[in-house]
């Protein structure tokens, strides 16, 4: 089977150009979504995905402000200016972009985030909330590949799906969202034992481990349906995914492409939590 390929990037098109409708109604009301992202550091791939973030917000109307803190930021500091920002009402959304250097714990972090304003949906409210079925901030990535899912009517429950990595952002929620649609998850990391059985005969394969290459076509199911969440640099300095596409296309269902997959979906996701909690905020009705 030759798969058919799903592009995120033409879905966040189209996403986007709805969003731009909405918001620009909005703006009729008087209400300006604003979202704020912190970058602490200059690392050249967090500055690329935060350009990334500021041109979306700017196609679809959000009000997107840029705060860039040096490397030397303390902990504290941070913290003093996320209080403020949880108590400026222009403000719906805050986000820190992620990794943060050594000296500030990420959690304390996290955790200082209103969780009203928490659209990266990494605070443990909005974590426990998500767990227990109920309507919140859903990280956008896990957020993106259910959207990416549904847009193809593809079907999710009684799907075996696996999970490759379990960090936070990724792998733990995306298998959480699977499981609230109804699908038997499998979480697969560094230490399981004989992880190729797993993938074998995985009705859906969700990859995010940060490794190119890790699986190819010869560890899926024929007819499995492949979402590859990896972001690596190859030495050329193009960006490539966690499979080997190549071949994966040959037997699966539907792929995912990297880029022009997963990442476009997020940043879209992103701009769906902002846009409701501006709504939330002022009392205007949710439609989902
Ligand atoms: N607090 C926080 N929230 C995040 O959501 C967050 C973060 N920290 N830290 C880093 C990761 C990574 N991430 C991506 C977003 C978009 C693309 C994306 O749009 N990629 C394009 C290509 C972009 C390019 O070519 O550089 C694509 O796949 O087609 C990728 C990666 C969000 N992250």
């Amino acid at each position: 089977m030759a798969a058919e390929i799903i592009y995120g990037k033409e879905l966040a098109q189209s996403l986007r150009d709805q969003m731009k409708d909405e918001v620009s109604k909005l703006r009729d009301q008087g209400i300006v979504p604003g979202l704020t992202v912190i970058l602490i550091g200059d690392d050249p791939a967090s500055k690329s995905y935060v350009a990334g973030k500021q041109k979306a917000s700017a196609y679809v109307g959000v009000d997107a402000d840029l705060i860039e803190l040096p490397e030397s930021t303390t902990e504290a500091e941070l913290l003093t200016k996320i209080d403020e920002l949880n108590q400026t009402n222009q403000v719906h959304g805050i986000l820190v972009q992620l990794p943060l250097p050594e000296h500030i714990d990420e959690q304390k972090v996290i955790e200082a985030i209103s969780p009203e304003k928490d659209v990266d949906g990494f605070h443990p409210i909005n974590i426990g909330r998500m767990m227990t079925g109920k309507d919140t901030f859903y990280p956008c990535t896990p957020y993106g590949i259910i959207t990416m899912l549904k847009s193809k009517d593809i079907s999710i429950e009684g799907k075996h799906a696996v999970i490759i990595g379990r960090s936070n952002i990724v792998g733990k929620p995306v298998g959480q969202l699977l499981l609230n649609e109804n699908a038997t998850v499998t979480y697969c990391h560094s230490r399981t034992a004989n992880m190729e059985q797993y993938i074998a005969e995985a009705d859906i394969v969700i990859v995010a481990v940060g490794k190119a290459d890790f699986i190819n076509g010869d560890h899926i199911k024929e007819g499995a349906i492949v979402i590859d969440v990896g972001v690596n640099r190859t030495e050329e300095g193009t960006l490539t995914g966690d499979v080997d596409f190549d071949s994966a296309k040959e037997k699966a269902s539907y792929i995912t492409p990297v880029p022009k997959g997963v990442g476009p979906m997020t940043i879209t996701m992103l701009l769906h939590n902002t846009i409701k909690s501006a709504k939330r905020f002022h009392h205007v009705p949710l439609d989902d």
